[in-house]
């Protein structure tokens, strides 16, 4: 089974990029997810589910660490039982990829892994400000990457690119790097875009080759913050307005420190609506799959959680939702 490792930070665009895999999956090939969620409910897998692959989730903790004996029992079962040509793995934005390469490398394994490829997703419109804070872990995770996919292009500009580029490159002299807008690659690799910029007569070249000149990733290696999670699921129906309100007053901190807050919501009208806090901005959507119950999880540091509990309460109306079922599994 061959094993794709889709690592990166939080609200990077990580599910994003699988959804984006899924779709231009062979028909023929069989392909299984394993989604692991930071947070007690997971959505990920809700957001996964009903597109041609197999998906487990695991919630509630790090597969790195937490969830280090489910993923590799995870593993054994998806192997034995379902036997996919590929296996793609979403950890959670917080998981350290060293850790998680040594369960993937482990003996007990061996006999079902052929080849394992790390890809890394990076915000590029928060890629600079991140780096700052959290440089051991972002370090190890360029440096440890095969694919480097830049993804949220739409939201920098060329010049930006040309130094996320570099910065890359001091960590990363081989990786293939990809620009992508929602996951979906671009036409023009980042090479092009750049040398067409310099004969414009505009911006920076891209230095060529990866010069070492930066202490080893793991002589540095830091650990993220101490994140704590918000979990809530309802069936009821949710009022809007107020999920927007809501979603409003995280991103201003009235609850803590929220890095990350994502939820589907049933609202009026049978709709089906998904929101998201991330990189400070707040994004809605409405999704095609099927889901069974309105989620919300919130992701920070110094999180008021009966405050986010009492909040969430009064987004939700009173009528039932009536739910569907979808071909998902959860662990
Ligand atoms: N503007 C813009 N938004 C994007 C892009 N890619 C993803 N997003 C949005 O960014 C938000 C986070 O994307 P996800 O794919 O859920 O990110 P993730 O890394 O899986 O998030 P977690 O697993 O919760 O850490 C969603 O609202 C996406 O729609 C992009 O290229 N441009």
């Amino acid at each position: 089974m061959y094993v794709e490792v889709i690592n990166g930070l939080l609200g990077a665009g990580k599910t994003t990029v699988l959804l984006n895999m899924l779709e231009q999956k062979k028909n023929t090939e069989k392909v299984a997810v394993l989604v692991n969620e930071f947070g007690e409910i997971g959505i990920d897998g809700d957001l996964l589910g009903g597109q041609g692959a197999d998906v487990v989730e695991l919630p509630n903790g790090c597969i790195c660490c937490t969830l280090k004996v489910n993923l590799l029992n995870q593993i054994k079962i998806i192997a034995e039982d379902y036997q996919p040509d590929r296996l793609l793995i979403e950890p959670t934005g917080v998981a350290t990829i060293k850790n998680l390469m040594s369960i993937l490398n482990s003996l007990s394994l061996e006999k079902y892994l052929d080849r394992i490829m790390i890809h890394v997703v990076v915000d590029a419109s928060i890629f600079r400000e991140i780096i700052g804070q959290n440089i051991g872990f972002v370090i190890n995770q360029l440096e440890m990457a095969q694919v480097i996919i830049v993804n949220k292009c739409d939201k920098v500009s060329a010049g930006e690119l040309a130094e996320i580029r570099k910065i890359i490159r001091r960590y990363n002299a081989e990786g293939q790097i990809v620009l992508a807008v929602y996951g979906r690659p671009l036409d023009q690799g980042i090479d092009l875009i750049l040398q067409e910029q310099h004969n414009r007569g505009h911006g920076p070249m891209p230095e060529h080759g990866g010069q070492h000149d930066h202490p080893h990733a793991h002589e540095h290696e830091l650990p993220l913050k101490d994140y704590e999670q918000f979990s809530s699921a309802s069936s009821r129906l949710c009022d809007l307005a107020e999920l927007r309100q809501f979603f409003a007053e995280m991103s201003h901190g009235d609850y803590g420190s929220v890095e990350r807050a994502k939820g589907i919501f049933h609202v009026s009208g049978n709709q089906w609506i998904r929101i998201d806090l991330a990189a400070y901005q707040i994004m809605e959507e409405t999704p095609t799959n099927v889901f069974t119950t309105s989620k919300l999880m919130v992701i920070g540091t110094g999180l008021k959680k009966d405050a986010l509990g009492h909040r969430f309460n009064q987004c939700l109306i009173a009528q039932e939702s009536g739910v569907r079922s979808q071909n998902k599994r959860t662990v």
